[in-house]
């Protein structure tokens, strides 16, 4: 596709305007800092971006179901195997709920090994008196609140690839060596459950997937003749926000001879970055992984077609998700014309639903916080939505950390504003701990085998 077009380079993004990106001070150091990532080998494979793109193409044509998520960033100071192994653990504990309740293949896309640039809505933050330029990530300044930290570093490019290398190798070894065992999984599930307050609601889906399993024990088939309940498929994801660290991970397939951002299987456009004449559209239009764009409730139908056009113009299946963010109380307004759109189109997209970013609140006393409730709502509507139009709910793309943070209120511990305070680590926006993790995926397991009704009715 891309490389068929010869106004596409990777570096033809720097023709365009670019929002969201630091203004480097050396430019010679930003430059040898290029050149040396240039050099370094690829974090990932492009024969596992293909097989990421296949798994997505099953999930588009409503085979599947796509479940992302992990911290709003990453931290280059709070980079431990427990961390990640926690993470690790609750997608793949989530993912066992929808697998159950919707009878179908989950894709797993963590939003971790990468995951170290931010767009920020305000250029400066503002303390007491004294303002500073925002923190923009790990990967381009320091959180603390000083001048000097808030300086933009190139070799900060060198770290997060570094760390990024060090994160996905931990990921692979766990996805292959034993620790996502299906019977392990369920068991952390279980635990889940006796420990809860609300145990009575799940144990009606968590006693079905333990008879599933020992059916599953008794015709034979274990972690001794079926690999696939030993092991399981991990990929990686972020937001390819800083341009020109993507372009130095973006490399020609030998065996394809295309090009392939290799930072990460499946890279996504924010919000504040998909202006179709920029140039992060630019920049994504060449590449041949698959990619997201974030949908905020500002999008218009035209937008949407216009994204299709540029970033998916075959109309390839798997390569295109739309994760819609408009917040609980406007996505019944919003997103009915969009999908209308798409649909009037016949045009192949992902529509996954990101229920934190629309629905961010500051407290009382500072915090950013987001409420169980309200994220449960923009997802229950979110499958209502598209049941009603007729076009099917495919993903969820969550912030969340295996970490028992206290950084969204509700939940059933009910954490409350005042809570806030114990344990809010989060860099940037707040996370569901793993216990709000799991409740969400038991609440929206009834909406999601709705949906796959729907799917298998077709
Ligand atoms: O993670 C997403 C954005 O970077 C974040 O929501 C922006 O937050 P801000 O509004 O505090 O800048
Ligand atoms: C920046 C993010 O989201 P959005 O672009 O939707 O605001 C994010 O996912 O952290
Ligand atoms: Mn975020």
């Amino acid at each position: 596709m891309s490389s068929n077009n010869p106004a596409w380079s990777t570096s033809s993004w720097r023709d365009f305007p670019a929002q969201q990106q630091p203004d480097y001070l050396d430019k010679a150091q930003l430059a040898a800092v290029e050149a040396q990532l240039k050099s370094f080998p690829p974090l990932v494979f492009a024969e596992e971006i293909r097989s990421l793109e296949a798994n997505l193409a099953q999930v588009c044509q409503g085979q599947g179901f796509l479940l992302q998520g992990g911290d709003c960033a990453e931290s280059f100071q709070d980079f431990t195997a427990p961390k990640i192994r926690d993470t690790f653990k609750v997608i793949l504990q989530m993912a066992i709920v929808l697998t159950f309740a919707g009878s179908c293949p989950v894709t797993k896309v963590a939003r971790m090994a990468g995951q170290y640039a931010k767009p920020r809505s305000s250029d400066l933050e503002t303390i007491g008196d004294m303002s500073l330029p925002s923190y923009r990530g790990d990967i381009i300044n320091g959180a603390e609140f000083t001048a000097e930290a808030r300086v933009p570093d190139p070799n900060r490019m060198i770290t997060a690839y570094h760390h990024s290398a060090a994160c996905l190798n931990l990921l692979r070894a766990f996805a292959q060596g034993g620790l996502a065992d299906l019977h392990k999984v369920h068991k952390w599930n279980m635990s889940f459950v006796e420990a809860n307050p609300l145990k009575d609601k799940y144990l009606e889906l968590a006693s079905k997937l333990e008879e599933s399993l020992r059916f599953m024990q008794v015709i034979g088939i274990t972690s001794e003749t079926h690999p696939t309940i030993h092991e399981t498929e991990l990929f990686t994801s972020h937001e390819a926000l800083l341009l020109p660290y993507e372009e130095a991970l973006t490399r020609i397939d030998t065996l394809t001879g295309l090009p392939y951002n290799c930072s990460a299987h499946m890279l996504w456009i924010g919000e504040r970055t998909r202006q179709l004449d920029h140039a992060h559209v630019e920049f994504f239009r060449g590449l041949n992984n698959p990619i997201g764009v974030k949908l905020g409730p500002s999008t218009q139908p035209d937008d949407v077609m216009a994204l299709m056009d540029t970033l998916n113009p075959d109309n390839k299946p798997g390569r295109l998700t739309f994760i819609t963010r408009m917040g609980a109380d406007n996505l019944a307004e919003h997103l009915p014309k969009l999908i209308r759109k798409v649909e009037a189109e016949g045009r192949h997209v992902i529509w996954s639903s990101d229920p934190m970013h629309g629905n961010t609140v500051k407290t009382g006393n500072g915090y950013k916080t987001r409420n169980f409730n309200a994220i449960v709502r923009e997802l229950e509507q979110f499958f209502a939505i598209h049941q009603a139009e007729g076009s099917y709910a495919g993903g969820i793309h969550l912030e969340m950390t295996g970490e028992d943070v206290t950084e969204c209120t509700g939940g059933a511990y009910a954490i409350s504003e005042s809570d806030l305070v114990q344990r809010y680590k989060s860099q940037c926006d707040p996370r569901l701990n793993a216990d709000q993790v799991l409740e969400l995926a038991f609440l929206v397991s009834k909406s999601l085998a709705n949906a796959r009704q729907g799917q298998t009715n077709v």
